[in-house]
């Protein structure tokens, strides 16, 4: 359960049996033909896969490079999440669950999950920070509409972080019948892995695609935003072995690395422990966790998954950050370029070419993580509209 230095287990000990069941079973069950094949028919017919891997004509002729962009826009429920959730949900029944709890502090994962646990009839509680619930409205009404139930976390900054913790509380007292559904490549191993090899369809279906298209399996460059790193690690998962991949990590500089308000962990986090995970996060003095700011309500996270961590600390990919105003004019230019408005999440990946240029013949994919219906009072606010 590691990645070079980073990941693990680091659990309360009240937490051990919970963790050790999952940790015991999940590769079993998700190596099973049964599991597969259920879960591979829920990504055609419902989640709607596979997703395009569509050329970038405009983007491409702007920036003089080739552009790809992996369409996840387009996956039910409108981002890269529904992979997972649909993944941990078909183990959660194979455990005999009952009961389905999720963190969330945008909406986009407890979105994702209150979708899954209608499509199964299955109780869902998603924890969510008080803070978050009043910022987040439209996708608390939306989780209330799948049947989910939406408990405040009043604890700490009652934000991602909080709702985390609160859901961890109650895994702990209800270690039988519930399962717990963890939105990212984050917490306790087998989470991450997990998670990573439930979006790595993400990166199989692009070999596949790319090879269609420009007779390679293999692009140079492979793009993501990171925030915990999923829809990253599932864009990277089957090129991680492959060095004339180069991989580019994009994360949230927010109001700049320095300004005190950002989410860049890699460049602003220390070593340290979160969520049972040993990774980098951004953490005062005295170990406790720093609140992060963005403008991307998805790359809100002090931490990073600990395959990023490892991915940063052994040079494997470049990691950059952009600030809000850099991921903000990306989004409406991509918009205008291609006519797709981006989640404010990816739109940080397509900031890249402020800082980055490419050579006319290399071949790049981008992870399109979401589409930015969600976000579009703030691309209001911000642009005036
Ligand atoms: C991206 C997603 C998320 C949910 N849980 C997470 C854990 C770590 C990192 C990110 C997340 C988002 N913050 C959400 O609220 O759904």
């Amino acid at each position: 359960g590691y990645y070079g230095d980073f990941g693990g287990a680091f659990i309360p000990e009240m937490l051990y049996p919970n963790v050790e069941e999952l940790r015991s079973h999940y590769l079993d069950i998700i190596g099973e033909t049964s599991f597969q094949e259920e879960f591979q028919a829920l990504l055609r017919d419902y989640v709607g896969r596979p997703t395009p891997l569509y050329f970038a004509k405009r983007l491409s002729e702007k920036y003089g490079t080739k552009i790809y962009l992996k369409r996840e826009d387009l996956c039910h429920t409108g981002a890269h999440k529904v992979n997972n959730t649909i993944g941990q949900i078909l183990l959660a029944q194979r455990l005999g669950k009952k009961r389905i709890i999720a963190e969330t502090g945008a909406g986009q994962h407890g979105v994702a999950t209150a979708t899954v646990c209608a499509l199964m009839g299955i109780e869902c509680i998603v924890y969510m920070g008080a803070v978050d619930i009043e910022r987040q409205a439209p996708n608390v009404a939306r989780m209330k509409m799948l049947g989910a139930k939406v408990v405040p976390a009043t604890s700490g900054s009652k934000t991602l972080k909080d709702a985390t913790n609160e859901a961890i509380r109650d895994w702990i007292n209800n270690p039988v019948d519930t399962h717990y559904i963890i939105g990212s490549v984050v917490g306790p191993h087998p989470y991450p892995d997990m998670v990573a090899r439930f979006q790595a369809i993400i990166s199989k279906e692009t070999k596949k695609q790319l090879l269609e298209k420009e007779g390679r399996e293999d692009p140079d460059y492979v793009i993501a935003c990171v925030g915990g790193g999923s829809n990253a690690a599932g864009m990277y998962y089957h090129y991680l072995d492959n060095p004339k991949v180069k991989i580019i990590a994009v994360e949230a500089a927010g109001k700049g690395v320095s300004s005190g308000e950002s989410a860049a962990t890699t460049a602003l986090g220390k070593e340290g422990i979160i969520h049972g995970s040993k990774t980098l996060l951004m953490q005062t003095g005295d170990g406790q966790i720093t609140e992060p700011y963005s403008i991307s309500a998805g790359l809100d996270y002090p931490g990073i998954g600990p395959m990023h961590a490892h991915l940063y600390r052994s040079g494997r990919a470049q990691f950059v950050s952009v600030t809000d105003e850099a991921a903000m004019q990306a989004g409406i230019e991509v918009s205008k370029l291609e006519g797709i408005i981006p989640a404010i999440e990816t739109s940080h990946a397509f900031a890249i070419f402020d800082q980055m240029d490419f050579k006319e013949d290399d071949v790049l994919v981008f992870n399109l993580s979401g589409r930015g219906d969600k976000d579009l009072q703030t691309y209001i606010d911000y642009f005036g509209l």
